[in-house]
């Protein structure tokens, strides 16, 4: 039996490696695609994309693969790169990898990889696909929950389910070094990519500063004192604590201060001493959601949820809203949810899908009932 050809996304790091080396061992039709999605070198003047390009090579030539390249920086900026600025624009907090993903990596490469005439594509994430008794295509959890990255990966559908693999879904991460270096791929000792999607590790304050002008404003205390200046709200995220810049302040209690509400129309950053009850919220609103069996599961359903990547699972209570909207109720109050991530549902070992926060009874409107105005 000849399967069918597919393309793995090969990345020049380790997972992509070994998902290549599983494929290939299991006699599999397979060819690689390297993308490059940004256009600028890194600030240290070395271009990393180009050190990841000849890496995937270099995989791709150990494992007899043929490597395509394919640069799809404009397809990055017009469906990630601009809706990442306009959230960070409108104070939010985005999550370019579940964008990235949407767009480039189950869209944009899928699309390539069927032009290349792959009827199916692989890439290194840690999760799995499953198959229910009825047909349904499942997006399970990683066997390594340590790497699960079914946080990112909620906006997959069906069609996408259906024509992925993840070859290395199922194992630890140990074992896929091991791999690597047992089959003596370039990549074996390579240290795990971090930082935004396709653009790499960055000062991050200053490269958003590229995109977004400084708009300076009030760093105010929720009892009301200002306690300094910011340069944009975009540049703070609920619950941070570093670079706030207002650290030995004689009028605070010693505590750390934290950032617990911004409110973009009166360019505030809102800040509390220690582990505020203002970072708390039990119940959150979200928009754009997405369901991995393509219809949502109940008008009301429990199940569990993160909020955040690598969140122990949290118990909650989904209710639909209408207008593709829903809310959600937690059983315990969570710390720092964040207008603009994404909260992603769970039953037992199955992603149901998820939404992106836009609103909790924590964040700055919240805050204002609870504390009244100054
Ligand atoms: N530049 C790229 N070209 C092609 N595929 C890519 C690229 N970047 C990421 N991918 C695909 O997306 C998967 C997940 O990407 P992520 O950035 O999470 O990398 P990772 O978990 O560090 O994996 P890797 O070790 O393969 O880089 C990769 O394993 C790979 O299949």
């Amino acid at each position: 039996m000849t399967p069918d050809p597919i393309i793995i996304g090969l990345s020049g790091g380790v997972d992509s490696s070994v998902a290549a080396l599983r494929l290939r061992q299991s006699g599999r039709d397979v060819a690689a695609l390297f993308m490059k999605n940004w256009e600028e070198d890194d600030v240290s003047g070395t271009c990393s994309a180009e050190a990841d390009a000849a890496d995937a090579q270099a995989v791709a030539d150990h494992l007899g693969m043929v490597l395509h390249t394919r640069n799809f920086a404009a397809e990055y900026w017009d469906g990630v790169f601009e809706q990442f600025l306009a959230e960070h624009r409108a104070g939010r907090t985005p999550n370019p990898d579940v964008l990235c993903n949407r767009e480039i990596k189950f869209k944009t490469f899928l699309d390539h990889a069927h032009d290349l005439g792959a009827a199916r594509i692989a890439t290194g994430h840690y999760a799995r696909v499953g198959r229910a008794a009825d047909g349904q295509w499942l997006l399970l959890r990683a066997a390594d929950q340590n790497k699960d990255q079914t946080y990112f990966l909620y906006t997959l559908g069906q069609a996408q389910l259906a024509v992925t693999e993840f070859p290395i879904g199922d194992l630890p991460k140990p074992q896929v070094r091991e791999l690597a270096t047992g089959a003596g791929l370039a990549t074996a000792r390579k240290k795990d990519s971090t930082g935004i999607c396709f653009i790499g590790e960055r000062d991050f304050a200053g490269f958003l500063a590229r995109y977004l002008p400084p708009c300076s404003g009030e760093i105010r205390s929720v009892r009301g004192t200002k306690l300094g200046e910011h340069p944009g709200v975009h540049f703070f995220t609920l619950g941070q604590r570093q670079g706030l810049g207002i650290g030995g302040r004689a009028d605070g209690n010693g505590e750390p201060w934290f950032v617990v509400g911004k409110d973009p129309a009166s360019n505030t950053v809102w800040v509390d001493q220690g582990d505020s009850p203002l970072l708390y919220s039990d119940r959150l609103e979200a928009c754009q959601l997405s369901w991995v069996a393509g219809a949502v599961p109940a008008a009301a359903f429990e199940c569990t949820a993160k909020t955040r990547y690598r969140q122990p699972d949290q118990a909650c209570t989904v209710t639909m809203l209408g207008g593709g909207r829903c809310s959600v109720r937690f059983a315990q109050p969570q710390r720092a949810v964040t207008p603009g991530q994404s909260v992603v549902f769970y039953q037992g070992e199955r992603c149901l899908g998820g939404g992106v926060i836009e609103a909790t009874n924590a964040a700055y409107g919240g805050l204002k009932d609870r504390l009244g105005e100054h």
